[in-house]
């Protein structure tokens, strides 16, 4: 038996970081997507073990069914049904069972992924033995949601084993979750979220579970249609960082100056209910496709400006930014920002060379 799932990663358009702090985020998915392959063996296999194979880091890890049970059995590991947060104590016993796989210093980035999937496992699917395969079409750690797609497809994946999801929407050739039950899906793909960013909006999670466009505000999601034929390049600069520090850094700056702080959340929201407005504006309306977009390029310089306050742009991002300036287009990081990915506007009228 096998199932193979796919979630995509995401753009966030504004609102990054403030969206931790209760601020109104727009985010939409990409087609580049993170595969998990799930494949349970015959009993000829004779096989009691806990695969992980991550492909593209030609990476293996294996558990014997018997020490997961031993390390996380009498820890109450929750129901399929009922998502739970993975406790201090379980976190301590998964983090001893990555441990023991001794992953090379230089991948040791991929610790927390590795954590999510023993979590979202064991709670999901329980003690059987298994074979789970990742591959990715995402740059890990750059901006582009690899985490939340990760989690994403090993929560739908091990769900569709369970008996109360119904997977039989058809969907591009792939059977698609019902609607009431990505709830569910999301909500398992959060938990495994906070193992890697330690204090997620949900954003991203949520917007690689639904996909298209979201605006998302302490925890809600709205569902977005965009009227314009939005173009945005991605740079990747290619400088690694981890967005669990990041976001802890605007956390602490925050408390340090809590005034200035909110105001800056404030602000950040203000820009994203304005460009989530304009996207939504129907085509025809008082303004043409290139007002809208420079509203959208002076809301995307706004939106660069109080990121760089919270203190996460980097000299690589700056970079990109001049760059781009000087062919007088407009950009911000994504995602955590800190190095990662760039977005840049491109206006339509260069496309169609006019
Ligand atoms: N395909 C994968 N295989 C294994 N681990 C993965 C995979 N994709 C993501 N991860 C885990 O997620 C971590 C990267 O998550 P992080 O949140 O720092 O960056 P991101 O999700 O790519 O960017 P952002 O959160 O800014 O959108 C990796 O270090 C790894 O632990
Ligand atoms: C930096 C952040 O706002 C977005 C990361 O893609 C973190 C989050 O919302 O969980
Ligand atoms: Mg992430």
């Amino acid at each position: 038996m096998e199932v193979k799932a796919r979630a995509p990663g995401k753009i966030i358009l504004s609102g990054e970081h403030a969206v931790v702090h209760g601020s109104t985020a727009v985010a939409s998915s990409i087609n580049l997507y993170t595969y998990v392959t799930l494949r349970f063996p015959t009993p000829a296999d004779n096989d009691d073990t806990l695969k992980l194979q991550l492909k593209d880091m030609a990476l293996e890890f294996s558990w014997p069914i018997a020490r997961i049970k031993e390390a996380l059995s009498e820890l109450g590991i929750p129901n399929p049904s009922t998502p739970a947060s993975c406790s201090i104590e379980a976190m301590k016993s998964i983090a001893a069972l990555v441990e023991e796989q001794n992953i090379p210093e230089a991948k040791i980035f991929l610790a927390s992924g590795v954590s999510a999937f023993l979590w979202l496992y064991a709670s999901i699917q329980g003690f059987k033995p298994a074979t789970v395969v990742v591959t990715s079409e995402l740059p890990l750690g750059s901006g582009l949601g690899s985490s939340a797609a990760i989690c994403v497809a090993l929560s739908a994946a091990f769900l569709s084993f369970s008996d109360s999801v119904n997977v039989d929407l058809n969907h591009q050739g792939w059977l698609a979750f019902a609607d009431e039950e990505l709830d569910l899906l999301n909500r398992w793909a959060f938990e495994g979220e906070k193992i890697v960013h330690g204090r997620p909006s949900g954003i991203d999670n949520t917007v690689s579970t639904y996909g298209n466009m979201i605006q998302f505000k302490s925890g809600n999601l709205t569902r977005i249609r965009s009227n314009l034929p939005l173009k945005m390049l991605i740079t990747n600069t290619k400088v690694g960082r981890n967005t669990k520090a990041l976001v802890a850094g605007v956390s602490e700056r925050s408390l340090r100056h809590q005034d200035a702080m909110n105001f800056v959340f404030n602000a950040v929201d203000s820009i994203s209910k304005e460009l989530s407005t304009i996207i939504q504006s129907p085509i025809g309306d008082d303004l043409s496709v290139t007002q809208k977009e420079e509203k959208i390029e002076e809301l995307m310089e706004m939106n660069q400006g109080l990121l760089q306050s919270m203190g996460v742009s980097h000299a690589s991002i700056e970079t990109v930014l001049r760059t781009t300036l000087k062919y007088k287009l407009a950009s911000k990081l994504t995602g955590a920002g800190g190095g990662g990915c760039v977005l840049t506007l491109l206006p339509n009228c260069i496309l169609l060379f006019c």
